[in-house]
C-alpha cells in the first residue's frame, strides 16, 4: 500500500512528452507522485470547464428538484482541491437566485488528502453552501451519514463521481470498486459517474513501474478490465437498483458522464 501523500520528484511529468492529443492526466501523471490521483496540480491540466460544459445548467431543474421546495444535497466524492465543486455548484445554483434559494442547494465535497481538503476549505468561496471534510470512501462513511441526518434527508439528491473509480480500483481491487459503486448507490438519488478508461489503467501502471515501484496493489489480478464503465453501469443496474438515464456525451479525455437515476 502507499502512503496517501509520497512525493517522488514533483507530482507531473511534462506535457510537452507525450505524443497526442488525447492523452489525459492519469496517463501523463506521475502514479508514484500521486497513488490515489491526489494530484496537487489537478486543476491545471483539467480545468472545471472540460466537463461543465457537457453539463446543462438546468440539472437540478431537469432532475426535478427546482423551486427551492426542499433542501438539495449534492455530494462530490474524491473532490480533490474543490475546485470542479465550487463550480458545478456555481454551474447549476445560478448566482442570481436568492441567498436563501442558495442555501437550500448544499453540497458536501469529500476526498481522502487532508492537503486537499485544507486547500479546498481554505479557498471556499461559498462556505454557507459548500463544505469540505477529510474522508475515505473504502473505510468509514459515517461523516455522510451524520451529514445527511443534520440536513433531515436520507439519501442525496445527487451524487458526483468524477475520474476516482480507476483510483479505488488500482488500489482496492474488483471489490472495492463494485463496493464504491454500492455504497454510492445506495445513499444516492443520482449519480453522475465518469469512470476512467482502461488505457489510463495501463499507463498509471506502466508509470509506476518506470518509477522503479512495485505495481498497483491489485493491477495484474483485476478481472473487471475493458470497458469499465459498462461493468459499471451492469453493477449499477443488477445489482443497486439504479438506472442510467442520460449520457452528457465524452470529455475531451474520450470519458462518458453518465447519470444514474434510482428505479
Ligand atoms: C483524479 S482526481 C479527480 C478529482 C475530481 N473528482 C474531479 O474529477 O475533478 C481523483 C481524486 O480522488 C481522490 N480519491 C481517491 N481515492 C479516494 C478514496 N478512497 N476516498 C476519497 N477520495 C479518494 C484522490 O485523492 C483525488 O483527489
Amino acid at each position: 500500500m502507499f502512503s496517501t501523500r509520497t512525493y517522488f520528484g514533483g507530482a507531473h511529468i511534462a506535457m510537452a512528452t507525450c505524443s497526442t492529443s488525447s492523452v489525459d492526466i492519469e496517463e501523463i501523471n506521475n502514479p508514484g507522485a500521486a497513488p490515489y490521483g491526489n494530484f496537487i496540480n489537478y486543476y491545471t491540466f483539467n480545468p472545471p470547464e472540460n466537463r461543465l460544459s457537457l453539463l446543462p445548467a438546468t440539472l437540478l431543474q431537469d432532475l426535478g428538484y427546482k423551486d427551492g421546495h426542499q433542501t438539495t444535497l449534492i455530494l462530490d466524492v474524491g473532490c480533490n482541491s474543490g475546485e470542479l465543486s465550487v463550480a458545478f455548484y456555481k454551474h447549476v445554483v445560478p448566482a442570481c437566485e436568492e441567498e436563501s434559494d442558495r442555501r437550500k442547494v448544499n453540497l458536501l465535497g469529500f476526498d481522502l488528502d487532508e492537503i486537499l481538503i485544507q486547500r479546498a476549505q481554505q479557498n471556499n468561496p461559498l462556505p454557507s453552501s459548500v463544505s469540505f471534510i477529510p474522508l475515505d470512501i473504502t473505510k468509514d462513511a459515517d461523516q455522510l451519514q451524520d451529514y445527511l441526518n443534520q440536513h433531515s434527508c436520507s439519501q442525496f439528491h445527487l451524487c458526483l463521481c468524477l475520474a476516482v473509480t480507476m483510483w479505488v480500483h488500482l488500489n482496492h481491487g474488483d471489490a472495492g470498486l463494485l463496493q464504491l459503486l454500492s455504497r454510492l448507490a445506495s445513499i444516492s438519488q443520482h449519480l453522475l459517474l465518469e469512470a476512467q478508461p482502461w488505457k489510463c489503467y495501463r499507463s498509471a501502471a506502466r508509470r509506476l513501474r518506470k518509477l522503479g515501484r512495485s505495481d498497483f496493489d491489485h493491477f495484474k489480478t483485476l478481472k473487471i478490465r475493458g470497458d469499465v464503465a459498462e461493468h459499471a453501469r451492469e453493477h449499477l443496474e443488477r445489482h443497486c437498483g439504479m438506472e442510467l438515464i442520460q449520457s452528457f456525451g465524452s470529455t475531451t479525455w474520450d470519458r462518458k458522464l453518465l447519470l444514474f437515476k434510482r428505479r
